[in-house]
């Protein structure tokens, strides 16, 4: 058996390949997940997050790489025996048996005692809140019990690993809301370590201690909820996060006085918080701007330095006002989105308005052209 020399990482991952025919799905990946951690795999579909789940749990063999669970290699390690738990995204149970014996069923393969079994069982159910549903077959339960029951499968023999892939697709908004509020207090109950897999971003954000975007077979960035956020690493991984969406403009900062200036529409902005001597590789450079839609402020009142524009639609969304902006005219010009606290002013309006936009200073984001890399 090797030894894993980081022990502080429950679950290792070093340079993990898997090919189906030319097709590399997983190229070289790195993962390093603490001891009862919740880490979300975010990906779109088909980026490979189920091929790696199936990797970690045994049922797939990569073509490449190593995986240490507690510190012990486990490529020859059997599915059975690796101390790992998978739920898929179509919880299906057996139709004949209970909400209770559905729950029991791994705790039954491994011929547990009858007393323990119910025992196990009943804390569950408890913890899931399905404890006064246990009689009743599958088909007697709501959608929200069914997913319950399903994920009490999935805990009941409280795995070291849990992985979960993308649990929450098939259920409504409402239990999916429930769901994500839940799941972090149940896995610190269970102090199992999580690999949660979604594509959905808002997920990922709720639900990640750290989340891994996985972009081409390898992690763009492995970080925080608010490091993913605030300070995405690339133009892809801040694209993926937000709704309504960043705002990207190509741009080619230059000197305008003592700060940069860019051209939004074909209009000179003036990014005042941006000193020419604090980035001086940004000058001249080919870019992309990327502007959170909360980082755009409209008024109709004229600001100094402010961009030009019209206000060409609003959108209430909860308790927040979304406008779409347009700066210049015709081919040159831009739309940008603004989202901010809900402007009873703004409400219902549904005729062109001119105005102001600005940028809220420090929020900025330059990215390379060529690469997307954040600069
Ligand atoms: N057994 C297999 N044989 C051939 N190709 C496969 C196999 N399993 C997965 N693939 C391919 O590998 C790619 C990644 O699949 P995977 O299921 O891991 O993606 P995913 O990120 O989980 O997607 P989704 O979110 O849609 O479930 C896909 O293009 C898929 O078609």
């Amino acid at each position: 058996m090797e030894t894993d020399p980081n022990p502080m990482s429950y679950l290792k991952i070093s340079g993990l390949t898997k090919a189906f025919g030319k097709k590399r799905v997983l190229d070289g990946l790195d993962l390093e997940v603490r001891q009862g951690e919740c880490l979300v795999v975010f990906g779109g579909s088909g980026s490979g997050k189920t091929t790696l789940l199936r990797q970690i749990a045994g049922v797939m063999e990569p073509d490449a790489g190593s995986i240490h669970i507690g510190g012990e290699d486990v490529g020859e390690v059997g599915p059975e025996s690796r101390g790992v738990a998978m739920a898929f995204q179509n919880f299906a149970l057996y139709p004949h048996l209970t909400a209770f014996e559905n729950i029991a069923s791994p705790l039954r393969a491994r011929r547990m005692a009858e007393a323990e079994v119910a025992a196990r069982v009943l804390e569950v159910a408890r913890l899931l809140k399905i404890d006064h549903v246990l009689t009743h077959l599958p088909k007697q339960l709501s959608n929200g019990q069914k997913q319950r029951t399903s994920l009490g499968r999935s805990l009941v023999h409280r795995p070291p690993v849990l992985l979960l892939d993308d649990p929450l697709r098939n259920v409504d908004a409402k239990i999916r809301f429930e769901m994500r509020l839940e799941f972090p207090k149940l896995f610190k109950a269970f102090g199992s370590t999580v690999l949660y897999v979604t594509q959905d971003y808002r997920e990922a954000l709720a639900l990640g201690d750290r989340i891994g975007v996985l972009v081409d077979g390898r992690f763009q960035q492995i970080d925080s909820p608010h490091g993913i956020y605030r300070n995405p690493r690339t133009r892809e991984v801040a694209r993926l996060f937000g709704d309504p969406p960043i705002n990207l403009f190509e741009v080619t900062p230059r000197v305008d006085g003592d700060a940069l200036a860019v051209d939004i529409g074909g209009l000179p902005v003036r990014l005042d918080d941006l000193r020419p001597q604090a980035r001086p590789e940004l000058i001249g450079r080919a870019c992309v701007l990327g502007v959170r839609p909360e980082d755009v402020v409209f008024s109709t009142q004229e600001q100094p330095g402010a961009l030009p524009v019209a206000l060409e639609a609003v959108m209430p969304i909860n308790v927040r006002t979304v406008t779409l902006l347009k700066a210049g005219q015709g081919a040159a010009g831009a739309e940008i989105l603004s989202s901010r606290p809900e402007d009873p002013a703004l409400a219902g309006r549904r005729e062109r308005l001119p105005g102001w936009a600005t940028l809220v200073p420090g929020r900025a984001m330059f990215f390379d052209r060529a690469t997307g890399a954040r600069l």
